[in-house]
């Protein structure tokens, strides 16, 4: 093969992984009976989270699309989830009426809607004793609970997870709401769990939660890209710094977990005494990177407070 041959044909297969379609899941077979999941599992919202979930859930086989229920206003968008074979309406009601763990995953200031159009349905009997899991920045427990008080014996667990899930390396927080038993927690920690890190924490922790792992890896991908730019300002071609850039991050990453060590000792293993490292270090410094990314958490943190505030 020419060399300009193989190159084009590179080009095509980056493009067609970038190309999102639910395709990559089910080519995925994973009959692991006993990981599988008995339970119909509802996304009230079909949008980039609940795709995350869905497809990092079928890739490690706990469940199959043909037992998830996905509803939205735009009937085009769900064509996609049809294709695979997922249960699909533009009514929120009939999804939560017919399965067993309904994902609320709809944008905060929709929630209010979207649980109205459940109140306002004929489903509202069916609706009673289901496991809700929010999804949502914003809304607690409490506002959750009472939102959904229509529906007796409803109970609820407030989640937050990221969209790495979609690939198994997910990091998701969870807090049990009132009236939650031990099997709605084991069955929701089995799903989370399953595509990636996951951890209970006090709901006053879940915002720092939402900035640091809910929206963290969008800081992690302005890194990496402007760890690529710099490397192109100084002439790598993109192609070559992108995947230097992943890769370091990558590596760094795991070195922080497989070695245990401090961040700063591994750190200060990479700077030779007057070298190239210590003087990029020094940049970063006087740029204030650290208070910086310190106050992209805060500012998060503060921001996913007020989305449970309706706008
Ligand atoms: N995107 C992320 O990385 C993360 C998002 N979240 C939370 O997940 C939730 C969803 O976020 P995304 O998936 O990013 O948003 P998105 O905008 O991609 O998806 C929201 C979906 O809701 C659908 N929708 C709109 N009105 C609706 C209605 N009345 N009934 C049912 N569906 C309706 C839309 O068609 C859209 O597909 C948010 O509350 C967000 O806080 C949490 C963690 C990470
Ligand atoms: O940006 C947001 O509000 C959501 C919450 C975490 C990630 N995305």
């Amino acid at each position: 093969m020419t060399y300009l041959r193989r190159y084009f044909m590179e080009q095509f297969i980056q493009g067609q992984k970038r190309t999102f379609n639910l395709s990559s899941c089910s080519s995925q077979k994973n009959e692991d009976s006993i990981k599988k999941i008995a339970k119909q599992i509802g996304f009230i919202g079909d949008g980039n989270m609940a795709k995350a979930i869905c497809r990092g859930i079928v890739n490690k086989g706990l469940v199959s699309y043909s037992q998830l229920y996905v509803s939205s206003p735009y009937i085009k968008n769900l064509d996609v989830w049809k294709q695979y074979g997922a249960r699909v309406s533009t009514d929120n009601s009939k999804v939560a009426a017919n399965t067993d763990i309904i994902f609320l995953a709809v944008k905060p200031h929709i929630l209010p809607e979207a649980v109205e159009q459940l109140c306002q349905s004929d489903n509202v009997d069916k609706i009673k004793n289901k496991l809700f899991v929010s999804i949502l920045a914003g809304y607690t427990l409490k506002m959750l609970e009472a939102l959904l008080s229509k529906f007796s014996g409803c109970r609820v667990i407030r989640v937050m997870p990221n969209t790495p899930m979609m690939i198994g390396e997910g990091c998701t927080a969870y807090c049990p709401g009132n009236n939650v038993s031990a099997e709605d927690i084991s069955v929701v920690k089995k799903i989370l769990e399953e595509s990636g890190v996951c951890e209970m924490v006090p709901e006053n922790h879940i915002n720092a939660v939402t900035a640091l792992s809910g929206g963290g890896p969008a800081f992690v991908y302005l890194m990496i890209e402007a760890l690529s730019d710099g490397a192109v300002k100084m002439g790598l071609h993109r192609d070559m710094a992108t995947k230097f850039a992943v890769q370091t991050v990558l590596g760094a990453a795991k070195m922080v977990k497989v070695t245990g060590k401090h961040t700063g000792e591994l750190k200060d293993e990479v700077c030779s005494a007057g070298g190239a490292t210590i003087a990029g270090i020094h940049a970063l410094e006087k740029a204030g990177v650290r208070g910086g990314i310190m106050n992209a958490i805060e500012a998060s943190a503060r921001r996913a407070l007020e989305l449970g505030k309706t706008e």
